[in-house]
């Protein structure tokens, strides 16, 4: 099954996508998501320079020794331009697999470890009261996680906030980076009331989340752990920049709250001491980022080793090809956790048609062989790449702080 043709589609519905499609000479084409947030076209030159004309003529069917061949053969390992490459490059080449096989992918992973993927939402409000009643709506809507984030008295603009209410916040929302201004104080102050009035209004079942976007140092994130502990979170994303792994023997020490890392990994070496010392209890990775299928589901059995579970980042940064994979990850890998899910917008959904479902909190995998996402190349073209970045972040004074 040779590739004949690997190429990429960049389009803009609603926002940017790098999407990835390779095709075989049996006429079997695959895709890959290779969207990196904000660093769209390092990603494209990348593929299109040095990963595209290497692939021509190789067998599609050898992902392992393709994925070696792009990972140590490159010289330049890891980093995220690099692992979102390959990554596109590997889910594609699995989703080629499954169809040739006449199987949905999740078949070829080993079949259902569960019957659904649990899903949380994201809930956002200028301040306490706005944010309940986005819980309320998501409750609602069935959802039985919810990621809640909160406007802070005395901060004009919080990352994660949706600008209007009932709308979902986009990432990355201008050309040239926005810049916010943090208060760590006002923000460690605030956060224990919203939990404490999200468990008054909706009781002990619900399972709450909260991501502090690596705003803090270990012992402000020790402390805002075990001021949140009496308000059960089912977990405490991104609490510090996690370059310094031992940052989270520190806050572990302190804190029953679970702790959820890896957004912003791409290897399993970056989890290496945080996973041998069980500092964290979730990995959120992408195949989007962290090399694809091949190279995550080594992350998530190292985690099992550990009792750490799986929680994908599912934001609208990265595409339905990536999130249509994930599903079908979800739906085998023994040691699931949740799935993060930022609805895209239905332009988005237009250009990427896929078989998966929401139903009742859940997303429930489709029997289609493949991942289950194709893309309308026609309609995306009408869509092209605008550049849009992240915020940067500066303290009250000035200073640049953690994103
Ligand atoms: O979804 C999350 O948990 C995020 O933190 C979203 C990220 O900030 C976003 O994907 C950056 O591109
Ligand atoms: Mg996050």
């Amino acid at each position: 099954m040779k590739i004949q043709d690997a190429y990429l589609i960049v389009t803009s519905p609603g926002r940017n996508f790098v999407t990835l499609k390779i095709v075989t000479e049996s006429g079997i084409h695959g895709i890959g998501d290779a969207t990196l947030n904000g660093r769209e076209m390092a990603v494209v030159a990348y593929l299109e320079e040095h990963v595209i004309p290497a692939l021509i003529g190789r067998d599609a069917s050898r992902i392992e020794d393709i994925w070696h061949y792009l990972y140590r053969g490159a010289y330049w390992r890891r980093g995220p331009v690099t692992m979102s490459a390959i990554s596109a490059v590997d889910v594609a080449l699995w989703d080629i697999k499954a169809k040739a096989a006449g199987m949905p992918l999740y078949q070829l992973l080993g079949g259902k470890s569960r019957e659904r993927v649990m899903t949380y939402a994201h809930c956002t409000g200028k301040d306490i009261d706005a944010c309940l009643e986005e819980v309320d709506k998501h409750v609602k809507l069935g959802y039985r996680a919810v990621r809640v984030q909160a406007g802070v008295p005395g901060i004009p603009t919080i990352y994660g906030v949706a600008k209007r209410e009932g709308e979902r916040y986009e990432p990355a929302d201008s050309a040239i980076p926005a810049e916010h201004v943090w208060s760590t104080e006002k923000y460690l102050n605030h956060v224990p009331k919203l939990f404490a009035a999200v468990r008054e209004r909706f009781g002990d079942d619900l399972h709450v989340l909260h991501d502090v976007h690596h705003r803090l140092t270990p012992i402000e994130a020790a402390r805002l752990g075990k001021e949140v502990e009496p308000y059960h979170l089912f977990w405490l994303e991104d609490c510090v920049p996690a370059e310094n792994q031992e940052s989270f023997r520190l806050i572990r020490q302190h804190t029953t709250t679970p702790l959820a890392v890896g957004e912003v990994f791409n290897s399993i070496h970056d989890y290496r001491e945080l996973l041998e010392n069980q500092w964290i209890d979730y990995i959120r990775t992408p195949l989007s980022h962290g090399g694809g299928i091949t190279h995550v589901r080594r992350i998530a059995d190292l985690a099992a080793l550990y009792h750490v579970r799986t929680g994908f980042h599912g934001p609208t940064d990265l595409s339905p090809v990536c999130l249509g994979a994930a599903i079908h990850f979800d739906t085998w890998v023994p040691n699931f956790g949740i799935q993060e899910h930022m609805p895209h917008e239905e332009i988005t959904e237009q250009v990427f048609h896929h078989d998966y479902r929401f139903e009742d909190g859940h997303f429930l995998v489709g029997e289609t062989p493949g991942h289950g996402v194709d893309i309308d190349e026609e309609l995306a073209k009408k869509y092209p790449y605008k550049r849009a970045s992240l915020p940067v972040n500066r303290l009250e004074d000035g200073t640049l702080w953690h994103w």
